[in-house]
């Protein structure tokens, strides 16, 4: 079994399935976590030698009839909030008690409670964001209102303060995040990432460099000495469309099949990761065949990441 620096032995993942989709508008989201579970996920990270908590998804019922008008236009906003704050919690506790949280998605709107959650057990983690989006949006610079394009900015702290949101700290200073795969971004997120001097290897440097001398690079940025710890999230739309097209927003010439692996395995490798998303797996968007693969490709990218090798 791979030694990882901040986790003790026996190695435990807690998988938290997160079947919520409020963070944006399109149906079937929420079963990306039931599909990724179904299809032996946590039989899989046991046969790697993992030990394995999962006691079911979590359910989030309390959170629906939540009287939820839009704030600016912010869709579901209490809604997103509290699902998130309770993630958070239930993140915080599994870390807190030297597992992995693997967080199944669900929107991207629940890095907010994941990233919560995870930071304030290792407040000098750095996050390692995997994605087509920069999911950067402010409350003035979002154009579609949806939540999954916003949680950074909640988490950095960054854009006018919501009350409904004053839960989440800005637990994450700009010079710990870096992104790998961007290729979709609004402008007011341009500006954002200039503005706050943000690290970003779009995928015009993955074509430059090659992935991996970028997530060298990208790792000498966040994580110069290699001593921090780790939280990487992994939206499956950074992947190629004809990779993962299984997803509510996917993006033309992104990373191959490869490529997602390696950055998996190459974090892998550092033994720094302390917790893991994996999001944005939506299997009501494609034929079933198409929406297979994308749950395949979703459970072989976390198993990269807790430590399947090639040979
Ligand atoms: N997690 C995602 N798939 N985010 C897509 C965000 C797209 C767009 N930038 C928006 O804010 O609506
Ligand atoms: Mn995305
Ligand atoms: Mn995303």
């Amino acid at each position: 079994m791979p030694s990882l620096q901040f986790l003790p032995q026996p190695l435990t993942a807690a998988i938290v399935g997160c079947p919520f989709s409020g963070g944006q508008r399109r149906t079937g989201v929420d079963q990306g976590p039931i599909r990724l579970v179904e299809a032996g996920l946590v039989e899989q990270l046991k046969g790697l030698g993992w030990n394995v908590v999962f006691d079911g998804h979590h359910q989030f019922e309390e959170y629906n009839n939540l009287d939820d008008a839009p704030i600016g236009i912010m869709k579901n906003p209490r809604t997103v909030s509290q699902v998130n704050r309770s993630v958070a919690g239930v993140v915080m506790n599994h870390a807190k008690n030297g597992m992995l949280p693997v967080t199944l998605g669900g929107d991207h709107s629940l890095a907010m409670g994941t990233i919560s959650g995870s930071l304030a057990v290792h407040p000098d983690a750095c996050v390692i964001w995997i994605d087509a989006h920069a999911d950067i949006n402010t409350i003035e610079t979002t154009d579609s209102g949806n939540m999954h394009g916003m949680p950074l900015s909640f988490l950095l702290g960054i854009g006018d303060k919501i009350q409904e949101f004053d839960w989440i700290k800005p637990v994450l200073k700009p010079e710990r995040l870096v992104y790998i795969g961007l290729r979709d971004l609004d402008a007011g997120e341009k500006r954002l990432l200039r503005e706050h001097n943000i690290k970003a290897f779009s995928m015009h440097e993955v074509d430059k460099y090659g992935i991996g001398k970028v997530v060298e690079m990208a790792l000498d940025y966040v994580n110069p000495k290699r001593d921090l710890p780790i939280h990487l999230s992994f939206d499956v739309d950074a992947l190629d469309p004809s990779v993962a097209p299984s997803t509510g927003t996917p993006v033309r010439g992104g990373l191959t099949f490869r490529e997602g692996h390696y950055i998996c395995e190459a974090i892998h490798e550092t033994g720094l990761l302390v917790s893991l998303d994996l999001m944005e797996v939506n299997p009501s968007l494609a034929e079933a065949a198409d929406a297979d693969k994308t749950v395949a490709v979703g459970c072989s990218l976390v198993r990269a990441a807790l430590g399947e090798t090639l040979l």
